[in-house]
């Protein structure tokens, strides 16, 4: 659980599961969130917690506050995380990890009933904890919750070892919790152990396919790093939902027990999980919290095969941190690189795959309509002049590749700031696209907002930077060096110089007409060409060769473009863009984490507006309440 769990000041000594000390971290950005729980005197030790202090908390609040203003009731649907796994994967661990909630854990079937687990945040230092189920609410408390759910369970399923599909409802309200639903389902088993009905794997099956079903439902794969995962029942059953894994996160657990082969394991991603594999070592028996964090830090810091997998994909906070910003990445990776706009459709701007490749197409229609002169005015005489400056002490008839060099150059320089210019386009265009899912997804937080805003520029700018500079590179090379491996420049080059003995004899024979026609490029005038004799034919040579490379020119400059393009726009959503967005609400101009919630300037005037109203009606109301009575009395 690298970096998680730092420092906790509990309330009151309950499972053992917290400590007592707050220590500053010498990382700034860390002790201004961390601030903000001290004030309160109170930190909570769950890894989802810590973890969501640190980086991800005003996109929690933003859900948590979704759930206050009631959209469900709006037929909007937030995300609930559903947990299902293999018997004994180590799904119950896994949620008590994120929580820091003790869940019954244990060999054989633990979990019988579906488990709401509702976590929500609540003013009060004192935890408020109750279990719900067949209509009844019973009260409980983190000393006990363990072994009431269990109890709670016998009384809906029966002692022994069946299951059943009435839920039972743990409400956890909390200071300082994020306001999220999670549930832990039955483990998957085909084989029924005495007690259990011949069907139970069918019935574990069909409660595990309803909660999966909804696509608001984020599915969390538990597996244990010991199975393979191409035969897993449990992989089987996300597929069939989520065919495309992009709501599906892998958690691969138990890796103390078998550290072998996982790393190829989780890096082949052979079951095609969408969001990611997060590799864990839960909490074990009695241990503490914070004991686990520190065995399961320690292990993938030093284990010979663990501590080779890369450290974003190791851990309960990093675990908790994909949850929730997965969500908005996927909203860009389906306009940006996938061409899916269905959240969208009247919106033509947003169906950014489309819209790339218009710009493409125009970008390569300026490229090529862009000649510096009309080739029938002064023909060849550029390269009759640059050719007499190139000449030195050699035999006449060979090229003089420097004379081809210099066109070259100049003809590249002509063209170098239309590449640039549109790399300028192109980033502008997508930072209004990434702004706008950045506005979407953040609603009704206005200082979310300017934080997004800020993020997407920044990010925006440093990428244009890196294609502008990429793009220069290009020029250059371009400039330095005339080569291509294209067969089609030699065709090219061989068609146009067939018709160099009918120039040549047009302009060697003094008594033809002072103009031909040329093939490509229309008629053109000859007569001033009679005083160069001794340049012609190298020259000709010298512009042919330059028109049949100057094409695979151009389009090298359209193909590396969008190719850039591509892998660029890929990086940005798929790495660049999260750490850029953390950074920004957690750097000096986020402005804290209070600050997130406060209400845009425009609304606080309303606000005011509407309570001087308020204020006026009721006045109003008083003195005609009062006229009434008057009336009412005076009638009596
Ligand atoms: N060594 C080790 N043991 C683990 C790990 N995670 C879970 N366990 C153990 O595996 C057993 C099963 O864990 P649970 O969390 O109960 O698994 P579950 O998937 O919820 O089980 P059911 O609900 O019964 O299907 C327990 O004894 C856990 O302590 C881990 O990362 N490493």
């Amino acid at each position: 659980m690298a970096g998680g769990g730092k420092q906790t000041v509990g309330s009151k000594s309950s499972t053992g599961s917290k400590s007592k000390s707050t220590a500053l971290s010498p990382n700034p950005l860390e002790n201004s969130s961390l601030a903000l729980v001290e004030q309160n005197q109170h930190v909570i030790n769950a890894p989802i917690v810590s973890s969501y202090n640190d980086k991800i908390r005003p996109l929690l609040d933003a859900v948590d506050k979704l759930r206050n203003l009631m959209v469900m009731d709006e037929g909007i649907q937030l995300p609930t995380i559903v947990v299902v796994g293999d018997q004994s994967s180590g799904k119950s661990s896994v949620l008590e990890s994120l929580a820091g909630i003790s869940l019954p854990r244990g060999q054989g079937i633990c979990t019988r009933v579906p488990l709401i687990m509702r976590l929500q945040h609540h003013p009060s230092l004192e935890p408020e904890l109750s279990l719900e189920y067949n209509g009844r609410v019973d009260r409980t408390d983190e000393d006990n919750i363990s072994e009431d759910i269990v109890k709670a369970t016998n009384l809906i399923a029966g002692g022994g070892k069946g299951i059943s599909n009435t839920p039972l409802t743990l409400l956890v309200k909390k200071n300082g919790v994020p306001d999220l639903t999670m549930v832990d389902l039955p483990g998957i088993t085909r084989v029924p152990v005495h007690g259990q009905p011949e069907n139970i794997y069918d019935q574990i099956r069909d409660m595990i396919m309803e909660y999966i079903k909804p696509e608001e439902s984020i599915i969390l794969n538990v597996l244990s790093a010991s199975v393979d995962f191409t035969t897993c029942e449990s992989i089987r059953m996300s597929q069939s939902v989520d065919k495309t894994g992009e709501r599906t996160l892998a958690v691969v657990t138990k890796v103390d027990k078998a550290p072998e082969g996982l790393l190829e394991k989780v890096t082949a991603d052979d079951v095609n999980i969408g969001l990611g594999y997060v590799c864990v070592r839960n909490r074990i028996g009695d241990e503490t919290y914070e004991e686990a964090s520190t065995i399961a830090h320690e292990l993938f810091q030093t284990h010979h095969l663990l501590s080779k997998i890369d450290k974003s994909i190791v851990g309960i906070p990093v675990l908790a941190q994909k949850l929730i910003i997965g969500c908005a990445k996927e909203s860009l990776r389906k306009v940006l690189l996938r061409g899916e706009f269905e959240e969208f459709s009247d919106d033509k701007r947003m169906h950014c795959t489309a819209r790339l490749v218009e710009m493409l197409n125009q970008y390569s229609d300026d490229l090529y309509k862009c000649k510096e002169s009309d080739p029938k005015i002064n023909f060849l005489m550029e390269e009759i002049k640059i050719l007499e400056e190139a000449k030195g002490i050699a035999l006449p008839n060979f090229l003089p590749r420097n004379a081809f060099l210099v066109i070259l150059q100049s003809k590249v320089r002509g063209i170098s700031s239309i590449p640039i210019g549109f790399v300028d386009q192109v980033w502008s265009y997508i930072e209004d696209v990434v702004i706008s899912v950045f506005m979407r997804h953040s609603e009704n937080y206005y200082q979310l907002q300017l934080s997004a805003r800020r993020a997407g520029h920044n990010l925006m700018a440093k990428m244009k930077e890196r294609s502008v500079k990429w793009m220069m590179e290009i020029v250059e090379m371009e400039k330095l060096t005339d080569y291509t491996c294209d067969p089609e420049y030699v065709t090219e080059w061989n068609k146009l110089m067939a018709q160099q003995e009918v120039f040549m004899n047009g302009v060697n024979d003094g008594n033809r007409p002072p103009t031909v026609v040329m093939e490509g490029i229309g008629e053109i005038e000859i007569g001033v060409l009679r005083q160069y004799p001794h340049v012609l034919a190298q020259a000709f040579d010298l512009k042919m060769r330059m028109t049949a490379y100057w094409k695979v020119v151009l389009r090298r400059f359209v193909d590396c473009m969008a190719l850039h393009l591509q892998l660029s726009v890929a990086n940005l959503v798929n790495q660049e863009m999260e750490a850029e967005i953390v950074n920004e609400l957690m750097g000096p101009y986020g402005g804290g984490i209070e600050r997130m919630l406060e209400e845009s300037p425009a609304v606080a005037v309303k606000r005011e507006k509407l309570n001087k109203s308020i204020k006026k009606l009721r006045e109003s109301k008083d003195v005609v309440a009062k006229i009434m009575d008057g009336i009412i009395n005076y009638g009596d």
